[in-house]
């Protein structure tokens, strides 16, 4: 396996953390351990080659599930598999996965897996529990999955075995975490990202921290609230301050929710389950991803009592599909729906396939050329303003939200088409390189679109590059209602779960209430443009 990027990269985010909340006593201790050559290889097949996520879920001896009985023997070898037997079927012709200790055949759900064929192939014959939860919910398996696919269950040894099992970049993210402060020693949102960075898996972080192309989009988003400052006025009483708003009727503690992200599974076991807890105890909105590793179900169940939780949807080429998601979101509970708008293709994500391909194709010669096929995968290409109409039919009463606005004559449009709110955004610089920094989409509607702005039935909200509690105060000086954050989100559940996402929260809500006293505003509602300098953005 070629490990000339991993390894430089592992050390970068020890030495990262170790500058921010890592203790300095502890700091041997957080150095990766010396690991034998099969581990590595072990670690290797987690995901083809190389990538391995957090211990998620052992596998355990579980019993079998309900519908084996039914099957038992229909395939199988009705007695219990040896990972030496799972092994020999790895191949299109006969394809074993084991997940939880059981075994199915997919064969026949190689050319039908929506996460394509090539990661189901690669992974043949493994046990891929941890690969598995960190990217599905679990309602994921019940609807694909047939009874007459499970083969049986691995034998103790194997589930021994596999219990055993830590690989090496497990090792490290164990002695990083073990090296880590505590909470409280944390003070800014790019502690929570240098502490992500070093305990989540080195793929994850690849897919959490890539933009598209150059990253110019990426860097520009967060560059752009720096072109832009502030004229504070003085000698008025700011002794009471109220950081208060509500975000499409409902109450926030700060004006800011929680953007969709897809996988939060990948950086901490409960994901966007501790994520709802963090954000329930702080008091602020959270959108789920339509990708989330943890169903709306799920994150409902961990919410609190009538805490909302927005579903977030890409609308799929099969429209039945989509429909379908939506019915269940409204049924699940959804408080509204968020239409992505800016993936009609996958962006060209550069860091993410540069990690990826090294540690897929290791193998530094001989390799068949690759043309990378277009992703068509996260959207439906043909969508049209007119599908405003039919999502809001599916999904009656509910607020619908078009998120991914990156000009403001689309602001115009999305209003006159009956949209609820959109979100400025260029994705977290995802996809179209380029795509101007939305706080700079905002000034446009500022200056060419005012009256959306300041409609009682529509919100114009923006996210992208969000970091400090002055960069939410100057989005909403420019007529944003509220901001998203997305990847802080991720940091902070990654390094510290739902207590990590409560904390990220407390951060923003001091840095936005210094601000407002230092401004000399005491609600949100006061915050107007003349506070802005923004004759450099
Ligand atoms: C055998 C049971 C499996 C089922 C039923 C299944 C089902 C699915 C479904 C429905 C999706 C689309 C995501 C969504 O709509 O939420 C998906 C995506 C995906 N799956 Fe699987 N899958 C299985 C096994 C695997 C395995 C074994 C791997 C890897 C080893 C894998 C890797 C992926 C990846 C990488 C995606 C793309 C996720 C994204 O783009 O965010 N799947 N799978
Ligand atoms: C790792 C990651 C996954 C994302 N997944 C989704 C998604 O599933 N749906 C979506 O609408 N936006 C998704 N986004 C975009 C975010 O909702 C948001 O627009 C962006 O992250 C904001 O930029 P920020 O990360 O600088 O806060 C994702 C962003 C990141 C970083």
């Amino acid at each position: 396996m070629t490990l000339t990027l991993a390894r430089p990269l592992a050390r970068a985010a020890l030495r990262t953390a170790r500058s921010v909340p890592v203790r300095a006593s502890s700091t041997s201790s957080a150095a990766p351990r010396a690991v034998p050559r099969t581990a590595r290889l072990l670690a290797a097949a987690a995901l083809g080659a190389g990538a391995t996520f957090l211990a998620l879920s052992e596998p355990a001896a579980a019993e079998a599930p309900p519908h084996a009985k039914a099957s038992a023997g229909s395939i199988a070898t009705g007695g219990k598999i040896s990972l030496a037997q799972l092994a020999k079927h790895s191949h299109s012709k006969s394809l074993w996965i084991a997940i939880d200790g059981k075994v199915y055949d997919v064969t026949d759900f190689l050319d039908r897996h929506p996460g394509g064929s090539k990661i189901l192939a690669e992974n043949g014959g493994k046990d891929v529990s941890k690969l598995f939860h960190s990217i599905h919910p679990p309602t994921t398996f019940d609807k694909y999955i047939r009874p007459d696919q499970y083969v049986g269950q691995l034998d103790e040894e194997s589930l021994y075995t596999l219990s055993k099992e830590t690989s090496e970049e497990e090792q490290r993210i164990q002695a990083t975490r073990d090296a880590m402060f505590g909470i409280n020693s944390v003070v800014s949102l790019s502690d929570l990202e240098r502490l992500a960075e070093a305990v989540v898996p080195r793929h994850a972080w690849a897919y959490y921290s890539t933009g598209a192309d150059t990253e110019a989009a990426l860097g520009e988003n967060a560059n752009a609230f720096k072109r832009v400052y502030f004229r504070p006025r003085t000698m008025r009483d700011v002794s009471n301050t109220d950081t208060s708003t509500t975000v499409l009727g409902v109450k926030s503690s700060i004006p800011v929710y929680i953007s969709p992200t897809a996988r939060n599974g990948m950086g901490h076991p409960e994901g966007e389950a501790a994520v709802a807890r963090g954000a329930g105890e702080a008091g602020i909105l959270q959108v789920l991803s339509h990708f989330a590793s943890k169903s709306l179900d799920e994150v409902k169940a961990a919410a609190k009592d009538g805490q909302q939780v927005g579903y977030q949807l890409y609308l799929q080429p099969d429209r039945e599909q989509s429909a379908e998601a939506v019915r269940e979101a409204v049924k699940n509970g959804a408080h509204s729906i968020w239409l992505t708008v800016d993936t009609t293709i996958l962006g060209k994500r550069e860091t993410e396939r540069r990690i990826l391909a090294q540690e897929l194709s290791p193998a530094p010669h001989g390799q068949p050329l690759n043309r990378a096929p277009l992703d068509y995968g996260m959207s439906e290409p043909k969508m049209t303003w007119d599908d405003i109409a039919w999502i809001r039919s599916l999904a009656p009463g509910l607020p619908v939200v078009i998120k991914g606005i990156g000009a403001w004559e689309d602001v115009v449009l999305a209003y006159q088409k009956g949209a609820d709110a959109v979100v400025l955004s260029n994705h977290g610089g995802r996809q179209l390189d380029f795509a101007q920094p939305p706080l700079k989409t905002l000034y446009d509607v500022h200056q060419h679109a005012p009256d959306t702005l300041h409609q009682p039935n529509f919100s114009v909200f923006l996210d992208g590059g969000i970091r400090h509690g002055t960069d939410v105060l100057k989005a909403l000086c420019l007529g944003a209602k509220a901001v998203g954050l997305g990847r802080p989100a991720i940091h902070a559940v990654s390094a510290y779960g739902s207590e990590g996402v409560e904390k990220m929260i407390m951060i923003l809500q001091e840095e936005i209430d210094i601000g407002m006293k230092l401004l000399g505003v005491t609600s949100v509602d006061q915050l107007g443009p003349e506070y802005l300098d923004t004759s450099k953005l």
